[in-house]
């Protein structure tokens, strides 16, 4: 029989009818669980309302059991959801060609391409992805849709708008529960005009065709979010499973209008550990197609340096490190990026 050719371009996955090799991963029994999972009363992330009388209680216990819950009553319109949705099934349903006219450049981190933590697996996974990290992507918008380019760029400037509101908002209330304030984090207030001083939060809008046999493929592998919180809206379709050390994979099953946040390696370190960066991951499934839009909240620009909250108790875990370096670490070692920062043996 003639080997089927390896050369599979990304932008074309939904369109195979058997699962190449290099997209072929070898998962163990417990790895493989697909949404939705078969106990239907599973235990999952939390639920958390933001009008809540408890909210900042509620928030922090997530924070502390999980790293990730879920948001309702966030603020964010339903039709900037709607419209950044439709926006991105509008740019994957282009001929691959298209796509890759805002294929990422080798200097910066956004564009089209496949998942940035591609490089630290072996075998390839069933998705695509457009990044948006700077203004750069208004060229990019520029050259794919001529006709379209302001009202596309308007939905994201204004989904930028939102999220970064609801971020900070996340953030106070999330020190809150730590008994710590915004203001004691200098990187973290409001500078002039009332815009953080944070680095710029970064839009990625993923996409994960369907699939002949999901149950060997991966759509986006095990990973932790690099930054301080992630801000996720998926659509009606389930893929997206968070790891909890007790109960191994757990899907978090899509609830129309509401969004999943999870803690970044960052707000790990800030919060002295006591915070867990959530292990998660997208699998696939053989009918829907499933998109996902995740707002990567970044770090402080320049040198500026993170490092564990000081009035959190108990020795200090990780040694100061700016932005930059962290993720210039992340993109070194993966997964062991964190122990490369710990302090060894804590004194104080
Ligand atoms: O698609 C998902 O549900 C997860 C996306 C994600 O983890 C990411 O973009 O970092
Ligand atoms: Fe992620």
């Amino acid at each position: 029989m003639p080997s089927i050719t390896e050369e599979v371009s990304i932008g074309n996955l939904g369109s195979l009818q058997t699962l190449p090799d290099s997209f072929t991963w070898k998962l163990t029994a417990a790895d493989s669980v697909l949404p939705p999972s078969s106990d239907a009363v599973k235990e999952s992330i939390p639920i958390i309302n933001l009008s809540d009388p408890d909210v900042t209680t509620l928030l922090g216990n997530a924070c502390k059991t999980w790293g990730a819950f879920q948001i309702a009553n966030h603020g964010v319109p339903q039709k900037l959801l709607d419209d950044i949705e439709s926006l991105s099934k509008t740019f994957f349903d282009m001929p691959s060609e298209r796509k890759l006219e805002a294929a990422s450049s080798d200097k910066g981190a956004g564009g089209y391409g496949e998942p940035r933590i591609s490089p630290f697996f072996e075998k390839k996974m069933w998705s695509e992805g457009l990044t948006i990290a700077d203004a750069s992507y208004r060229n990019q918008f520029l050259t794919i849709w001529p006709h379209d380019y302001t009202k596309y760029c308007g939905i994201i400037e204004e989904y930028k708008a939102e999220m970064e509101k609801l971020a900070s908002r996340l953030l106070s209330t999330i020190l809150a529960s730590l008994g710590v304030s915004v203001e004691e984090i200098e990187w973290a207030q409001k500078g002039e005009k009332s815009v953080s001083k944070m680095g710029r939060g970064a839009i990625r809008l993923n996409h994960y065709p369907v699939c002949p046999e999901p149950e060997k493929a991966m759509g986006l592998a095990a990973h932790t979010d690099s930054c301080l919180l992630t801000i996720l809206h998926q659509s009606n379709i389930g893929g997206l499973q968070v790891f909890k050390e007790e109960s191994g994979w757990v899907t978090v099953e899509p609830i129309p209008g509401v969004l999943v946040v999870n803690i970044g390696d960052l707000f790990h370190i800030l919060s002295n550990g006591k915070f867990p960066s959530v292990v998660h991951r997208a699998r696939v499934n053989q009918t829907r197609s499933r998109i996902s839009i995740a707002y990567l909240w970044g770090g402080p620009g320049g040198d500026v340096e993170i490092s564990p909250i000081s009035k959190i108790a108990g020795p200090r875990l990780y040694r100061p490190v700016t932005w930059s370096e962290y993720l210039r670490i992340k993109y070194e070692v993966f997964d062991k990026a964190l122990d490369a920062i710990r302090i060894v043996n804590p004194t104080n």
